[in-house]
Parts: C-alpha cells; sequence; structure tokens
C-alpha cells in the first residue's frame, strides 16, 4: 500500500511552498517522503523533485507548437499527462516501494479540479496502483476578509471534493500573515447559524433563502472546517500532517506490522 497527497487550491494559495515545507519537516523527524511536481509551467523548486511532469512533456514548446497562451498550454499537458497514465506514470510509479508517500504538488488552475477529468483519472490510476489518497486543498487566508469570501472558497473546496471523492483536509494557508487572529478563526471551525446571520447580514434580503441553502449545503458536507497552516511553527505543520495521514490510515499498517512481530522468529 502506497500513500499520496494530492495538493490542489487556486493558484498562490501556498501549494508548492506547502510542499517544501513538508519535505524539510520530514527531513527534520526522519520521515521518508517524495514529492512529485506535476505543474508543467514551474521553473524553480524549493524541494528535491522525485518526479517531474516536465519530463513528459513541456509547457514551453507546446505553447511555441499549437500556438496555445499560457492556460490553454497548461491544460493540453494535463491533458497529455491524462493520456500517459499507463505508461508514463506508471513506468515513474514503479520507482517507488510499497510503503512509500508522495505528495503531488499540482497546478494551480481552478479548472483542473472543478471540472476537467484530469485529475480524477490521475487519482484513479493511483489507486489502482494501490496507494491510498488524500486531497488537500489549500485556501489563502488573507483571501478569508468576510463571510461571502468564505463561502466562496468553501464552494471552490467543494467542487474538487465532488468531483475527486477523496478523503479531503482544508488548510487556510499563510496564517503568519494574519494579523487580526480572531477574525481568521472565527472561520476555522464557525457555527452554521453564525455564519448564516452574517451572509444575511451582508447582503440584500431577496438572497436569504439562497444563503440558507449555501449555508446547508456547505454544512452537510462537512466542509466547514479548515486547519490553519503557519509555516514558522513545527507544530502546526505535524498537526496538519497527522491529520492526513488519519485520513489516509497512514502509520496503522505500520501500528499492525509490530504488533504481529515475534521475537521468537528472530
Ligand atoms: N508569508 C507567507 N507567504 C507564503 C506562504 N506560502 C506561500 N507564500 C507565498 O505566496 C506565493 C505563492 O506561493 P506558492 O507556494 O508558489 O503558491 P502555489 O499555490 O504553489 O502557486 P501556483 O503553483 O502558481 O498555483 C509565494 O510568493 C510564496 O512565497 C506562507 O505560509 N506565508
Ligand atoms: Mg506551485
Amino acid at each position: 500500500m502506497g500513500y499520496a497527497q494530492l495538493v490542489i487550491g487556486p493558484a498562490g494559495s501556498g501549494k508548492s511552498t506547502y510542499c517544501s515545507s513538508l519535505y524539510q519537516h520530514c527531513e527534520t523527524v526522519g520521515r521518508s517522503i517524495h514529492i512529485v511536481n506535476l505543474d508543467p509551467a514551474a521553473e524553480n523548486f524549493d524541494y528535491p523533485v522525485a518526479m517531474d511532469i516536465r519530463e513528459l512533456i513541456s509547457l514551453e514548446d507546446v505553447m511555441e507548437e499549437l500556438g496555445l497562451g499560457p492556460n490553454g498550454g497548461l491544460m493540453y499537458c494535463m491533458e497529455h499527462l491524462e493520456e500517459n497514465l499507463d505508461d508514463w506514470l506508471t513506468e515513474e510509479l514503479d520507482n517507488y516501494l510499497d510503503d512509500d508517500y508522495l505528495v503531488f504538488d499540482c497546478p494551480g488552475q481552478i479548472e483542473l479540479f472543478s471540472h476537467v477529468p484530469v485529475l480524477k483519472n490521475f487519482v484513479e490510476h493511483l489507486r489502482r496502483k494501490n496507494f491510498n489518497v488524500c486531497a488537500v486543498y489549500l485556501l489563502d487566508s488573507q483571501f478569508i476578509t468576510d463571510v461571502t469570501k468564505f463561502i466562496s472558497g468553501c464552494m471552490a473546496s467543494l467542487s474538487a471534493m465532488v468531483q475527486l471523492e477523496l478523503p479531503h483536509v482544508n488548510i487556510l494557508s499563510k496564517m503568519d500573515l494574519v494579523t487580526n487572529k480572531r477574525d481568521i478563526e472565527n472561520y476555522l471551525d464557525p457555527e452554521p447559524r453564525t455564519l448564516l446571520a452574517e451572509l444575511n447580514q451582508r447582503m440584500a434580503p431577496q438572497f436569504e433563502k439562497l444563503n440558507k441553502s449555501l449555508i446547508e449545503l456547505v454544512d452537510q458536507y462537512s466542509m466547514v472546517s479548515f486547519l490553519p497552516l503557519d509555516l514558522r511553527k513545527e507544530s502546526s505543520i505535524q498537526y496538519i500532517l497527522s491529520q492526513i495521514d488519519n485520513s489516509i490510515q497512514y502509520g496503522e499498517d505500520a501500528d499492525v506490522k509490530v504488533k504481529d512481530f515475534d521475537p521468537e522468529d528472530d
């Protein structure tokens, strides 16, 4: 059984920075982890790149040869990845062992995890290869200035959740930049009724019914919960990693192995 995190979220939400911090954390605690670059447009890396989509296809070539812009070019690259799951990805995955832990640093184009099937098929391929996969959705805390932005962030995350059908961990990133912690803390694990009241207060009365439905939807999908990520604090990274590990049962198999171990056999 392998383990994998699919790190997704809007452009600039801090996915690559999270991946490199996670790598450093794992180095520190002596844990093995491999970060995979799935962003054909990425150029600089703060982590050792274990697998790289740019070895399969180059965004620059695609843009030049097909006359596509950066976003269309990226979508083309991702579709090319999708077509090459059985050969390129399978070959690359063969380099990893049973218990390996992979973290996929994805591009930030929101359509990738809202309505095109690339990542969905990617995940299905990983599952066929016996990986337990978790979606890690990053939302930039800097954008959550009021309840309307929070709800729109939730809806984007929810669309990834229904599309990917994976265990799902939401993270509010860049907490070091938040000056008024209390404002944000209200959104980490909020009361649906408080959210609704705030939303109604902000918006014209004709939206009340819609607001109620939206809050119910978000609540029913257990979406209203974000883990704060403050990269200055090792404990923050550690806590988030432990939550993700739980959702993919990482460590549980290891326990079984320890229990099954019989000193007489040695
Ligand atoms: N202060 C602070 N800045 C951050 C943090 N995480 C990311 N940043 C900054 O935010 C910007 C975007 O970060 P990235 O990690 O490249 O974001 P990304 O989600 O990988 O972006 P794309 O791959 O382009 O979608 C960079 O300038 C980072 O230095 C954080 O926790 N704190
Ligand atoms: Mg990135």
